[in-house]
C-alpha cells in the first residue's frame, strides 16, 4: 500500500513581527483541519517555528493531489483572518495568489512530501527551519547519508553500505541532476556546497538496498518565494522530511547533524550568515537580530493511517552545548554589523531589498579616470598630461 507524507508550511502573520506564531492563528487553523479534513487526509499535526506554521498530513492521494493542497491552504487562509483580525504583521505574507487553482507549488507556502512504502514501523523527523533558506538542508542532509563520520550505519549497517542516491536541483536555472554517493561524493559536494543555488531536493535508496530498493527516503522544501513574488517577501524558511532507521539514518545519526551550529544564510532581512540553533518548539522565538536561525525537529511514527507523536527532539540538554556556541558565534559575528563576510555577497542580495537602495546611487557614478584626473589637477593646479 502507497502511502503519502506531504507538509505544508506557511508565514501568515506573527507577533509582533516575524517573531513567533499567535496562539489564536494556530488555533484557528488547528480547527479548521480538525473540522474539514476528514475523507481527504488520515491524520495531520500542526506546529510551528519562529514565524511559520507547518502542517504534517498523511494520506494515500499521491504527492501533488489537489485536494490535500487545497486543504492546507484553505486552513492558512482562515488563519489569515484571525491574523487579520487581529492585526498581526504580514498577515497572509505567503499566500501569493488570490485564490487557489490546483495545486499550492509556485503559490508561496513550501511543500516537501513523499510517497512511501510503509515499513513495519516508519518512523520520521520533520525539520522545520526558521530565517534561513532551502540550501540550509545542504549540509546536514549530506551528513545524515553520506558522512561515514556522522552516520557510522554507512560502514557498520549491511543495508546502508552501498549509499544514497541524491537529487540536487539548481533552482536558478530549474534544472535537476542524480548524483550516487559515495560514488561521486566529491561532485556532490563541489555542487551543494554552493548552498544559495544548488539545494538537495530528495535523497533516494539505491536498488541494491535490501529492504528498501529505489525509495524516497528524504525530501526539503526548495520554494523560491521571491521568484514567485518578483520581490523581497522574506526568506524561503525551509523544511524537510527524513524516514530514519532499518537501513536508513538511526534517529541519532539523523540528529547529530545538528549538534554543529553551522553558518546559514539568512537570519535579519534574509541578508546575513548566522549559526543555525537547535530548538525546542517552544523556544523558537526569533528575538535576537530576528534569529539567530533555528531548527525545530518532530519525530513520529506512521502506523496504520494514524501518527505517533510528535516528540520535540532538540528539547534535550545534550543540544545545550550546540545552543551556547550558536549564541557565542552570535556575539562574535554580529559585532561586524552590515559587513561580509556577516552580511552577504552582493550576488545573494539580489533577492532583498539592496538593490532598491542602490538604484539611486547608479547615475552618480563616473569613471575612475574622470576622478584620477581631478585629482591631479587639483594637486599640482595644472593638467597632468
Ligand atoms: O520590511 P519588513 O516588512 O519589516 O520585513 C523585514 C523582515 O523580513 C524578514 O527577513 C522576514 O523573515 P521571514 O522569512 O521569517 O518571514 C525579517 O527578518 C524582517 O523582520
Ligand atoms: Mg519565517
Amino acid at each position: 500500500m502507497k502511502v503519502t507524507l506531504t507538509h505544508i508550511k506557511a508565514d501568515i502573520g506573527s507577533l509582533p513581527g516575524h517573531t513567533t506564531v499567535h496562539e489564536d492563528v494556530l488555533n484557528e487553523v488547528k480547527r479548521f483541519l480538525k473540522e474539514q479534513s476528514k475523507g481527504i487526509i488520515w491524520d495531520h499535526f500542526v506546529g510551528y517555528v519562529g514565524d511559520d506554521i507547518q502542517i504534517t498530513m498523511v494520506h494515500d492521494n499521491g504527492v501533488n493531489a489537489s485536494e490535500v493542497h487545497k486543504l492546507a491552504w484553505d486552513a492558512f487562509k482562515s488563519g489569515t483572518e484571525v491574523a487579520k483580525k487581529l492585526g498581526l504583521y504580514g498577515a497572509g505574507q505567503d499566500l501569493l495568489k488570490d485564490s487557489f487553482s490546483g495545486n499550492i507549488k509556485g503559490m508561496g507556502p513550501g511543500i516537501a512530501e513523499m510517497d512511501i512504502t510503509p515499513r513495519r514501523s516508519e518512523p520520521f523527523i520533520v525539520y522545520m527551519m526558521d530565517k534561513t533558506e532551502p540550501g540550509a538542508f545542504n549540509y546536514p542532509i549530506f551528513k545524515m547519508f553520506a558522512d561515514p563520520f556522522n552516520t557510522p550505519g554507512l560502514v557498520i549497517d549491511q543495508s546502508m553500505h552501498d549509499g544514497f542516491k541524491f537529487e540536487v536541483w539548481d533552482i536558478q536555472e530549474a534544472k535537476a541532476i542524480m548524483l550516487n554517493a559515495p560514488e561521486e561524493m566529491y561532485d556532490i559536494i563541489s555542487l551543494i556546497g554552493t548552498k544559495g543555488r544548488y539545494v538537495i531536493k530528495r535523497v533516494y535508496t539505491k536498488k541494491e538496498h535490501g529492504k528498501l530498493p529505489d525509495e524516497n527516503v528524504a525530501v526539503i522544501t526548495t520554494d523560491k518565494l521571491s521568484f514567485i513574488a518578483g520581490e523581497y517577501v522574506g526568506k524561503d524558511d525551509p523544511a524537510a522530511i527524513v524516514r530514519i532507521q532499518s537501513g536508513l539514518p538511526a534517529s541519532g545519526e539523523a540528529m547529530e547533524a545538528f549538534s554543529h551550529p553551522y553558518l546559514v544564510s539568512g537570519w535579519m532581512r534574509g541578508s546575513f550568515n548566522g549559526p543555525l540553533m537547535p530548538v525546542a518548539m517552544k523556544n523558537s522565538k526569533m528575538t535576537r537580530f530576528d534569529g539567530p536561525p533555528r531548527v525545530v525537529a518532530l519525530g513520529f511514527v506512521y502506523k496504520d493511517k494514524k501518527l505517533t507523536g510528535p516528540v520535540d527532539m532538540f528539547d534535550d540538554p545534550a543540544y545545550d552545548n550546540a545552543r551556547k556556541l550558536a549564541n557565542d558565534i552570535t556575539d562574535y559575528i554580529r559585532r561586524m554589523g552590515p559587513f561580509e563576510p556577516h552580511r552577504l555577497p552582493e550576488e545573494d542580495m539580489e533577492y532583498t531589498t539592496l538593490p532598491k537602495v542602490m538604484e539611486k546611487l547608479k547615475g552618480r557614478f563616473v569613471h575612475v579616470d574622470a576622478v584620477e584626473k581631478g585629482v591631479s589637477k587639483n594637486s599640482t593646479g595644472r593638467d597632468s598630461d
